[in-house]
């Protein structure tokens, strides 16, 4: 029974250029997720979202792949106890999307499945222009079912996001641009170097706003009208009390670049 629990090595690798936070996941050989890895996520992410200095946090790949999906040999023994931890994926997700700060997903290559679930979890979507992005789980008898099910429709609306996963097709960048499901597309020679600065350009923004303005729209979306308005009043509220709107609006008084620090 392949457990896929134990990874040898990690398979996350964290970096720090100033305020930006860089998770590589180099698990040969097609970053597939498996439980280990999922673990590592969980444990690498916590300390970046709660350190203050760090203001902007991207994911990214090795090689051809960004993320190829759940670990197939993983999912073909999936014993109770192994799903149990497979799902925590979604819980992967979840604290990207809760983190208080910018986050990216700098797909260097193909993203497909569980690859591409966790990329609608970020707040940005940057492909490389020879890479993939799908939902192919269908071809596997399996539906998007780690958060993608549940993004998908969101993000493109029921009727394409249920085409997509039905067909499974494996998008072309240029295609997926145009779908709407990633952001920006970029020639692979400048893939890394567009990544860095939109990651510098995120990080030098008021991170307190952006981290109010994420949860207001997590916890507002969906909601009856009066109730999303009564969350975006709180956090307007918190936001107001902030260092960068007071250093925001009066830069533009004194007609100055502002100097946000994030706080
Ligand atoms: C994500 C965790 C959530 C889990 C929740 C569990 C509980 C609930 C279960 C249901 C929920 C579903 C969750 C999720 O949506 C499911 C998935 O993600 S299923 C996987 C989806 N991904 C795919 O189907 C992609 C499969 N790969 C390919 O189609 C091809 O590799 C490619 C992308 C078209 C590229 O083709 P090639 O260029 O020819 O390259 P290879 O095919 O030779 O691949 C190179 C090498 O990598 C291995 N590999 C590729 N993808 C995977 C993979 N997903 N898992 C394991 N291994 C993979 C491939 O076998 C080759 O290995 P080698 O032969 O070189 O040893």
């Amino acid at each position: 029974m392949n457990e896929g629990t134990e990874n040898p090595v990690p398979v996350l690798n964290v970096t720090r250029e100033g305020a930006v936070a860089t998770i590589r996941i180099d698990r040969p050989p097609a970053n597939a997720v498996d439980p280990a890895m999922i673990e590592e996520f969980l444990t690498v992410l916590a300390p970046l979202a709660d350190d203050p200095a760090v203001r902007c946090v991207v994911l990214t790949g090795t090689g051809r792949f960004f993320v190829a999906g759940a670990d197939i040999a993983v999912m073909r023994d999936l014993s109770d106890a192994n799903q149990a931890k497979m799902r925590r994926w979604i819980d992967v997700q979840r604290a990207l999307e809760r983190a208080p700060k910018p986050v990216v997903a700098a797909m260097n290559g193909h993203a497909l499945g569980g690859g591409a679930e966790l990329s609608l979890a970020c707040d940005l979507r940057i492909l490389a222009d020879n890479a993939s992005f799908g939902f192919p789980e269908m071809a596997l008898g399996l539906f998007p079912g780690a958060g993608g099910s549940q993004r998908l429709p969101r993000l493109v609306g029921p009727h394409l996001a249920k085409r997509l996963m039905i067909d499974g097709v494996r998008l072309s960048a240029r295609r997926a641009l145009e779908l709407g499901l990633v952001d920006v597309v970029v020639p692979q020679e400048e893939f890394a170097e567009t990544v860095a600065a939109t990651a510098r350009t995120l990080a030098a923004k008021p991170t307190a706003a952006i981290a109010l303005l994420k949860r207001v729209v997590d916890e507002g979306y969906g909601l009856p009208i009066e109730e999303a308005l009564a969350r975006e009043e709180k956090g307007v509220q918190e936001l107001m009390r902030s260092a960068d709107a007071a250093e925001g609006l009066q830069a533009f008084l004194d007609k100055r670049p502002p100097e946000f620090t994030g706080r």
